[in-house]
């Protein structure tokens, strides 16, 4: 039996959706809202137990699938690809997929998911034919809403499907969370781009290559040039929470297009020259304020230029021109991303921002029934929890995750500004690491158990999703961590002397206790390694 884990980010495209798909250039970034895979591979079974079953759990939405594995060797036939040479979903081949997901009996309120499944049985039977085997997948990214959770399923799907095949030869004694090699890599995306047009239709490749590749791209035609920010970027993503369809969306615009070809064309070529203007501002380096303010006036212009440019594609919703509205009210810009028609819209939060106003802007967008989130769109190109990673869950695997998560805290703390004089003691530093190690683990829901051996002068009081209060060295801390960020958080440290966890309502008490010696905390669900 050999098990793996895999997780892939979702995304924001900062200009050029749809406009991508008639071959403009589009900008896109990875965000750290990832879906996760965890795949076991079972050995044959012996002749006189059957064949065994082919069996995938979506854990979120409560449904559990499975197909005996001589069914599909009767429906499917006897010939599927080489894991090495992703093809095409034939529409023959769709059918058979679409007849075995329909036995499955999906409720109605949830049919929406069928494509997703044909996908994951497209997706294995491609790779390992009907061996008997089963896939978990969980995800942190809202399905359906412009951030990109089908490429971030089929591409985390594709590298734990592939790392347990003859395409790749992953190494079993491994036992860290590891990144494929840029070949691997590629295979990783090209199949996975096989996977979306199951979902989609007809993609452009966008989600799916950022998905893979992580950090921020300027892409088109299928060709990816990765991109650095010069300065940090503050983006506000607000989920309308109105459920549309890319599918339906992207079929949309090509019939606007054909109906207008000329005036259609136009739009596409404009929406090109925002996001290569984009791109281009986006690399620039602005470091005083007069700089950082210049550079993102420029930018603000560009997004409302864009969003103008997709509501000519008529793929805007009263909810979209709601926010539209609302952040104006502030003076921010904003503009939808993804697929539209509801979904998720992207406000620029400038640097200068004081942070009253944005509290105000979210509030507002809150009272409305919004669902908001800040992204810090990453000065690093590439970065760990931003591409797809692999673990390897053979062996130890909670203790590993405890290293490779902890490397991750301590390049944090290199890079951002929480380095003050307290983080000078290394015990400090210790404490500080551990706790962002918390912050992750109860920001991915991962489920592990902590380490046996924890620092020891730490107490964790309280923690919602981006605040964490916790006693170390006789001090109060407010951890103040911008969750979900991309590729590099923001983690703003504060010192607070003896100050009443009552003071900080908004940090709900989710029952971390630290206990000496025996490191446990409580309100981990225990842990079960793979299922
Ligand atoms: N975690 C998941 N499990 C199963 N299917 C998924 C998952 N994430 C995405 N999908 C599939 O992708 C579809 C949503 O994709 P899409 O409409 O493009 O929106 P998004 O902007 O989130 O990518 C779902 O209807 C489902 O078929
Ligand atoms: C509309 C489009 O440009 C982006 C779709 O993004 P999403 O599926 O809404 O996350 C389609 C594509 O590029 O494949």
């Amino acid at each position: 039996m050999a098990e793996v884990r895999a997780r892939a980010p979702g995304k924001i495209i900062l200009s050029g959706e749809h406009a991508v798909v008639h071959g403009s250039t589009a900008v896109a970034a990875a965000i750290d809202l990832c879906t996760h895979v965890s795949f076991r591979l079972d050995p044959p079974l012996p002749p006189e137990n059957g064949d065994g079953s082919v069996e995938l759990e979506l854990t979120d939405m409560g449904l559990v699938f499975s197909w005996s594995s001589s069914r599909l060797k009767v429906v499917l036939g006897d010939g599927f690809a080489d894991s090495s040479t992703p093809v095409s979903c034939s529409p023959g081949r769709i059918k058979l997929i679409a007849a075995l997901v329909e036995e499955q009996n999906i409720p109605e309120a949830k049919i929406w998911l069928s494509s997703g499944v044909s996908c994951f049985l497209y997706l294995y039977t491609s790779i390992h034919g009907y061996k008997r085997g089963k896939v978990v997948v969980t995800s942190d990214l809202p399905l359906g809403s412009g951030l990109g959770s089908s490429a971030s399923f089929c591409v985390s799907l594709v590298g734990a499907l592939l790392a347990l095949s003859d395409a790749m030869s992953v190494d079993t004694s491994q036992t860290e969370w590891f990144k494929f090699s840029k070949n691997e890599l590629e295979l990783v995306n090209r199949w996975a781009f096989e996977g979306e047009k199951i979902i989609h239709g007809k993609p452009s490749g966008i989600d799916n290559t950022v998905s893979t590749f992580g950090g921020m791209i300027q892409f088109r035609l299928g060709e990816l040039t990765h991109i650095k920010s010069g300065a940090p970027l503050r983006m506000l993503i607000t989920n309308t929470k109105v459920g549309r369809n890319t599918k339906a969306l992207v079929a949309g615009v090509s019939e606007r297009a054909s109906r207008h070809p000329d005036a259609m064309a136009s739009v596409f070529t404009a929406v090109d020259f925002i996001s290569k203007e984009l791109s281009a501002i986006i690399q620039a380096p602005a470091q005083d304020d007069i700089s950082i303010t210049a550079r993102e006036e420029k930018i603000e212009e560009l997004m409302e230029m864009n969003q103008g440019l997709l509501q000519c594609m008529g793929v805007s919703h009263a909810a979209i021109e709601t926010v539209l509205r609302t952040t104006l009210k502030y003076k921010l810009a904003s503009k939808l991303t993804g697929a539209g028609g509801g979904g998720c819209v992207l406000t620029l939060l400038p640097t200068l921002l004081p942070s009253t106003v944005a509290d105000k802007v979210i509030a507002e967008l809150d009272s409305c029934g919004f669902q908001c989130l800040k992204a810090e769109i990453s000065i690093v190109s590439s970065c760990k929890v931003s591409s797809c990673w692999i673990l390897n869950c053979a062996k130890k695997y909670c203790w590993d995750l405890e290293i490779a998560c902890s490397y991750t805290v301590i390049g944090w703390l290199l890079s951002t500004s929480v380095v003050t004089e307290e983080a000078a003691s290394s015990q400090w530093k210790e404490a500080v690491k551990k706790i962002l190690f918390l912050i992750l683990l109860y920001q991915l829901g991962v489920n592990a158990a902590p380490p046996p051996a924890i620092t020891p002068h730490v107490s964790v009081l309280t923690c919602s999703r981006d605040v964490l209060f916790a006693y170390v060295d006789g001090f109060h801390h407010l951890f103040n961590v911008t969750p979900f960020a991309l590729g590099h958080p923001v983690i703003y440290i504060t010192r607070l002397p003896s100050t009443p966890t009552s003071l900080y309502p908004q940090a709900l008490p989710i029952g971390f206790t630290y206990q000496h010696g025996g490191g446990i905390f409580g309100n981990y669900r225990e842990n079960r390694g793979l299922c």
